[in-house]
């Protein structure tokens, strides 16, 4: 049978002449670029934006100096000719302009309150005698110039740039943003992606507790809309499309006309009953399809007029897996974000596998366990099925198996990506 030049030919590619990983993710940070627009947000809507403007300091954090702990305060020089001092003033935090330490003298301080002029040092109450009648107190030996007291300007100088355009926000920075006294930050606005499941075999959780014969509850649209929870997205829930190719065409044009990306799961081969591909190609342009990784092989990317079009493989593993190295990323860059690989970590491996095809990567399912010896390996699941969500369940990490290995013995260093490096939080 002769094969015409269509993209059906596109699955008989051997993996060496598929996409491999690197260029895909070269691909995606070549061709996409933020897509949203900025507005000002109150710091408690703020986390996870990416930042629209960068933040220098106004003022130095703290203001003035202060002290550490509750003590006494003192004057170094005074300490070194004698360890009891009489406690003078009383310094509470939040006290403008304490008076200046009387020589030979100490005050009483509270954490955080103003140092006085002319103390320079904080000794802790627990470590302090204090005489009957509260009017003397004996420091102890061993302090040095400066011990607890927190300098103006410590934490943040005046001028210091604190975070910079594209950056995601942290609980860190946000807290980094409120002792600047900001109220409101710029960030760019939350990115409309609409998910979209298809598949004649699917049905909605909820719906029936008895599936028919060749039925599935749509898990996937439940995973997709979860992973898309750590990101600043604005979710539509299409639902389930039918196996039909004028129905998916006239659904996903609609959609396309109001998100910013469309993300579906499933059709994403080249059955007949697949029609993602022909309903891009139909409705838009396609930049890929087919990349040389296990799982996650059929992935799509193109765009229907603005909308980014990212078509997941149906199986579970698989749109998953695809989700976290392409969607991720592409949904950062489009969002206002900046492209971060994720950290990879050399571990160990706690598994051998005798036989893998060269000329693809392969992500296995793992986690990071002690060996008997105590030393931290990388451990498998046991099966590499692309259809068992209990791999995704007992995987804390994904292994990164490159496409010039052929196999692992144990021991050997295998490259570990913590799923944490994508928001995905520890069991
Ligand atoms: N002849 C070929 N067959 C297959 C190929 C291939 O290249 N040639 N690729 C295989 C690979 S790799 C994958 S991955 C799958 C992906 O195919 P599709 O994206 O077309 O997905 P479907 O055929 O629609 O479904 C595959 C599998 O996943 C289940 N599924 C689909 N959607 C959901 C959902 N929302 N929730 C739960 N489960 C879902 C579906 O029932 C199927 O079992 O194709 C291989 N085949
Ligand atoms: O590569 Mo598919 O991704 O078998 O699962």
């Amino acid at each position: 049978m002769s094969q015409s030049p269509s993209l059906i030919n596109d699955c008989f590619l051997h993996d060496k002449d598929r996409l491999r990983h690197g260029e895909v993710v070269e691909l995606i940070v070549e061709r996409l670029h933020r897509i949203v627009d900025t507005e000002d947000v109150r710091l408690d809507s703020a986390l996870g934006r990416y930042l629209a403007e960068s933040v220098t300091a106004p003022r130095n954090v703290p203001l003035h100096d202060n002290s550490a702990v509750d003590g006494y305060a003192f004057t170094h020089a005074d300490y070194a000719k004698q360890q009891t001092l009489a406690v003078g003033a009383r310094i509470p935090a939040g006290e403008a302009n304490p008076p200046a330490l009387v020589q030979g003298t100490a005050a009483r301080i509270f954490t955080g309150a103003v140092m006085p002029p002319n103390a320079d040092c904080v000794a802790m109450q627990e470590d302090c005698g204090l005489s009957e009648d509260g009017t003397e107190v004996t420091i102890p030996a061993g302090l040095r110039p400066g011990a607890n007291r927190r300098l103006a300007g410590e934490d943040v100088k005046a001028g210091d740039d604190l975070l910079s355009l594209g950056q995601r926000l942290r609980p860190q920075d946000i807290a980094a943003l409120a002792s600047l006294g900001r109220a409101n930050v710029g960030t760019y606005r939350r990115l409309k992606v609409a998910i979209v499941s298809t598949g004649d075999e699917l049905v909605e959780p909820g719906q029936t507790d008895a599936l028919e014969r060749g039925q599935v509850f749509d898990s996937n649209r439940h995973m997709i809309a979860s992973l898309c929870a750590g990101l600043p997205v604005e979710l539509t829930d299409v639902g389930i499309l039918r196996d039909d190719e004028d129905n998916i065409a006239d659904a996903l044009s609609k959609v396309a006309a109001d998100h910013h990306v469309i993300l579906t799961t499933g059709g994403a081969s080249r059955g007949e009953e697949d029609h993602i591909v022909t309903t891009i190609d139909r409705l838009g342009k396609r930049h890929l399809w087919q990349i040389a990784i296990k799982p996650g092989r059929p992935m799509t990317f193109g765009q229907v007029g603005n909308c980014v079009f990212l078509g997941l493989p149906g199986n579970p593993v698989a749109a998953f897996v695809c989700f976290l190295l392409y969607c991720y990323p592409a949904m950062r860059l489009l969002g206002g974000g900046r492209h971060k690989e994720p950290q990879r970590f050399r571990i160990p491996a706690g598994f051998a596998i005798e036989k893998k095809k060269p000329d693809r990567r392969e992500l296995v399912r793992g986690w990071l366990e002690p060996d008997d010896s105590g030393a931290m390996v990388a451990r498998k699941f046991r099966h590499d099925g692309s259809g068992l969500i209990s791999g995704l369940r007992s995987a804390d990490g994904l292994i990164e198996l490159d496409e010039q290995t052929v196999s692992v013995e144990q021991g050997d260093p295998v490259t570990y990506i913590p799923l944490s490096q994508f928001g995905i939080s520890l069991r």
